[in-house]
C-alpha cells in the first residue's frame, strides 16, 4: 500500500464513525446555515503572488513539526502577516489535526480557509461548509475520474472553491478536464513523498492562462517563492516553512514581502 493509500484508508474509517454520529441530511442542515463562503479563489488572483499559509503539526515525511499549543494565535499570527488564505489540516492519524483546530482557527479569522484533508466523499464536502471552509482540497491521485467531477460539482455547487491538486501532467489533464479553476501543484509526490520542486515548473507553463496555478510543498523562505513566481505561479501553499522556523509570523512577512517586491515577477492575469 502507498502512503497515500494507507492514508486514505484512515481517512475511510475516521470518517464511518462520524457518519454514525451525524446523518448526512442533518449535516447538509447545518451545512447551508452556514455564514456564506467568501470568494478563496478571488483572493488568490490578486496582482502579486500570494501565499497561503497552513496549520500544520506533523506530517508523515517528518513526524512532528510543531508544537501548536494554540492553533487560533497562529493563524491570528498568520493573517496579521498577510496570508491571502490559511490551510488548515485537519487529518487526524498522520498530519495531527482535525476539526477542532479548524473550528478554532475559523473563530478568529476572516480571510478565507482551506480545508486540507483527503476529501473522499461528498459527507466531508459539507462538513467543511458546515465549519465555515471556503476553500476544500480535492487531490486528483486519491481519486476515480468521476468522483472527483462529482466532488469538484459539490464543492462549487456549495459556492466553495476547490484547489484541485496534481503532481504530474496526466493528472493536470485529468483536472483540467474535470474542470478545475484552481489547480495546485505539489512538489511532493504523495506515493512516495519525495519533493521534487522542479515538478511546477514542467507542468504550470501547459496549464492555460486563466487559472489559478498554486505552487504547494517544499517553499523554505524567499527564493523559492520568487522562483515559482518565475514559473507563472500565483500563489504559493507554505506549511513546514512557517510552522518550523520558531517565528511563523516574521518568517510570513519575508515571504509576503518577498511575493510584493517589485523584483518579483507578477501573475501574467
Ligand atoms: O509543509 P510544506 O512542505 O510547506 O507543504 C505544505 C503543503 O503543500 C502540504 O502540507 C500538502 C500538500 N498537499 C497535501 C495533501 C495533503 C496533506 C498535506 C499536503
Amino acid at each position: 500500500m502507498s502512503v497515500l493509500e494507507d492514508i486514505v484508508a484512515g481517512v475511510r474509517a475516521d470518517l464511518a464513525e462520524r457518519e454514525k454520529a451525524l446523518p448526512f441530511d442533518e449535516l447538509k442542515r447545518l451545512a447551508a446555515k452556514a455564514v456564506p463562503p467568501r470568494d478563496a479563489a478571488s483572493a488568490l488572483r490578486e496582482s502579486s503572488i500570494g501565499v497561503i499559509a497552513e496549520v500544520k503539526r506533523r506530517s508523515p515525511s517528518k513526524g512532528e513539526l510543531a508544537t501548536i499549543a494554540d492553533p487560533a494565535a497562529l493563524a491570528k499570527d498568520y493573517e496579521e502577516a498577510g496570508a491571502r488564505v490559511i490551510s488548515v489540516l485537519t487529518e487526524q492519524r498522520r498530519f495531527g489535526g482535525s476539526l477542532a483546530d479548524f473550528d478554532a482557527v475559523r473563530a478568529v479569522v476572516d480571510v478565507p480557509l482551506l480545508r486540507k484533508d483527503f476529501i473522499v466523499s461528498p459527507y466531508q464536502v459539507h462538513e467543511a461548509r458546515a465549519h465555515g471552509a471556503d476553500m476544500v482540497l480535492l487531490i486528483v491521485a486519491a481519486l476515480e475520474q468521476n468522483a472527483l467531477v462529482a466532488l469538484l460539482d459539490r464543492v462549487e455547487s456549495l459556492g466553495m472553491t476547490a484547489l484541485v491538486e496534481v503532481h504530474n501532467t496526466e493528472e493536470a489533464d485529468r483536472a483540467l478536464e474535470a474542470g478545475a479553476q484552481v489547480i495546485g501543484i505539489n512538489a511532493r509526490n504523495l506515493h512516495t513523498l519525495e519533493v521534487d520542486r522542479d515538478v511546477f515548473g514542467r507542468i504550470a507553463p501547459g496549464l492555460p492562462f486563466d487559472v489559478t496555478k498554486v505552487a504547494e510543498s517544499g517553499v523554505r523562505g524567499p527564493g523559492d517563492l520568487m522562483a515559482y513566481a518565475g514559473h507563472g505561479a500565483d500563489a504559493v501553499l507554505v506549511g513546514e516553512g512557517l510552522v518550523a522556523s520558531g517565528d511563523p509570523k516574521g518568517a510570513l512577512i519575508k515571504l509576503v514581502t518577498a511575493g510584493s517586491h517589485p523584483a518579483c515577477p507578477r501573475p501574467s492575469r
